[in-house]
């Protein structure tokens, strides 16, 4: 079984995905991950952003071991990741390494931007997570303390408005709801609630899937 999440940045995606990929015994991809890792990439070695030939390679030489570095999880990593993830190279060499994690026996949860909607279109389940710009902010400002990283909630708003346009907007793969998701807003769900209600509309989705 494969299970599509998309939605916007700190919309509880990944806190779902890995919840749900426990529960039915998948793997689970954190896709945000790759585009913060090929980021980290340019800046440990030195490369301007901008340099489309460096992220591309950058994403042709990913491996699932190099997910694991914390300095991926940063703030500034989400933005940077936003910036290199607009570039069509870096996202056909990273569809590629999705697309392998998606083939694995059994199946997987991945969760992104354009799960549904590009990596992969013929999902059995796929769910689209918001939830109001206000409560996302707060819910990324706690982890950001927790973590022991400076954080300020107005900042973090900002940026979180800044790259949903970003993500929205771009001309390439843009975050939406696929036509056949089912949307799910959180805002006034706690992450059990969250995956209760998840799991509900897998076990409700048609016999054919
Ligand atoms: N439904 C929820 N209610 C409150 N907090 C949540 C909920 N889902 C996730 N969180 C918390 O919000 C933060 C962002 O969640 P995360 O899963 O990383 O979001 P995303 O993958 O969409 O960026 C994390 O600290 C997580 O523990
Ligand atoms: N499938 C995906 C996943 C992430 N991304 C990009 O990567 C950035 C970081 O994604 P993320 O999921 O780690 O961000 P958060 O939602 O955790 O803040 C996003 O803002 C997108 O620009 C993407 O373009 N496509």
């Amino acid at each position: 079984m494969i299970i599509a999440i998309d939605g916007p940045a700190a919309s509880g995606k990944g806190t779902l995905g890995t919840r749900l990929a426990e529960h039915l015994g998948l793997a689970h991809l954190d896709t945000g991950l790759l585009y913060r890792a090929v980021a980290c990439t340019l800046i440990d070695q030195k490369a301007a952003l901008t340099d489309i030939a460096a992220a591309t390679l950058a994403a042709q030489s990913l491996t699932l071991d190099r997910l694991a570095d914390p300095r991926l999880r940063g703030a500034s990593m989400g933005e940077f990741a936003s910036v290199i993830s607009g570039y069509q190279p870096v996202r056909d060499a990273l569809l590629t390494f999705q697309h392998q994690f998606a083939a694995q026996e059994g199946g997987a949860v991945l969760d992104g931007r354009d799960i549904g909607t590009v990596v992969c279109p013929h999902a059995d389940v796929k769910l689209f997570i918001t939830a109001a710009p206000e409560e996302r902010a707060r819910r990324r400002h706690l982890e950001l303390q927790r973590r022991g990283e400076p954080s300020e909630y107005e900042r973090i708003l900002n940026d979180i408005r800044r790259r949903d346009q970003r993500d929205m907007n771009r001309s390439t793969a843009p975050l939406k709801a696929a036509a056949d998701a089912v949307t799910l807003d959180t805002t006034n769900l706690d992450a059990d609630a969250a995956f209760e209600a998840a799991l509900a509309i897998i076990k409700a989705r048609p016999a054919q899937k």
